[in-house]
């Protein structure tokens, strides 16, 4: 049996860098020959690309916090299911553009969903399936935007018409969240440029994994 892959997640708010990030750090494990898939939430499975469609667009109160935790879940659920720990399984690694500490941030600090409601609802989607190694990109939230939304040609997504005090209270949940699973969580500096931030996510997953 193929040893198990590695599990790495990108956190982070809107326009932080992450699915750049994600890339290039494929890029960089394949120099190695390590073969990584990139995946991302919601989505990376047919079923939980179909809820994304659905979670993502629309006015900001279309779903209340608690329906919108129910659907990122059931997301998750799928994805968990039938992409990532398939690939675990066949030795890959799998680098995640987001996972349940988005719905922590997200739902939680962000829309004011209790922690213990999302963590009972993570309970029965995923059991107690974590990240080996999560890296969370950090970054003021206003740059953030203003990087998603020139991406976006200035059409705001759902999660970005949200308030600015939303997104701030989300940015103040990642960086709880890392405090208190400092074994889990690697806090990086996403206010620099593209190739310093890389250097810094490759540095975190070379300490953690013993790489060269
Ligand atoms: N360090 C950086 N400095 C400046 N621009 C960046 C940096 N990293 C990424 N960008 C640019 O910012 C935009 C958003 O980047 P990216 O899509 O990687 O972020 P993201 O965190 O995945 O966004 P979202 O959560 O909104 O999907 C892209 O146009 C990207 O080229
Ligand atoms: C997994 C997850 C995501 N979200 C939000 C965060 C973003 O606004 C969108 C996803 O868009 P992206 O461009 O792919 O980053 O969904 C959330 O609120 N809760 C979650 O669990």
């Amino acid at each position: 049996m193929a040893k198990p892959g590695r599990f790495i997640t990108f956190e982070g708010g809107e326009g932080t860098g992450k699915s750049t990030q994600a890339k290039r750090l494929q890029a960089a494990l394949a120099e190695r020959k390590i073969s990584a898939l990139v995946t991302r939430e919601p989505g990376g499975s047919p079923g939980a690309e179909e809820i994304r469609a659905l979670v993502l667009r629309g006015e900001p109160a279309r779903w209340s916090p608690l329906t919108e935790a129910l659907l990122f879940y059931a997301a998750r659920a799928d994805h968990t299911e039938r992409t990532i720990k398939p690939a675990l399984a066949e030795g890959k690694w799998v680098i995640c553009d987001r996972f349940s500490d988005s719905s922590y941030a997200y739902q939680g600090g962000g829309r004011g969903l209790a922690r213990e409601t999302v963590r009972r609802i993570e309970a029965i989607a995923i059991d107690d399936f974590k990240p080996d190694l999560t890296l969370i990109l950090d970054l003021p939230v206003e740059i953030g935007l203003k990087r998603s939304l020139e991406r976006h040609g200035n059409v705001e997504t759902r999660f970005e018409e949200m308030d600015l005090d939303v997104h701030a209270r989300m940015r103040k949940t990642y960086l709880d969240i890392a405090k208190r699973n400092p074994s889990r969580c690697v806090v990086i500096d996403a206010n620099q440029d593209i190739d310093a931030v890389e250097k810094a996510v490759f540095s975190a997953v070379k300490k953690r994994y013993r790489l060269k």
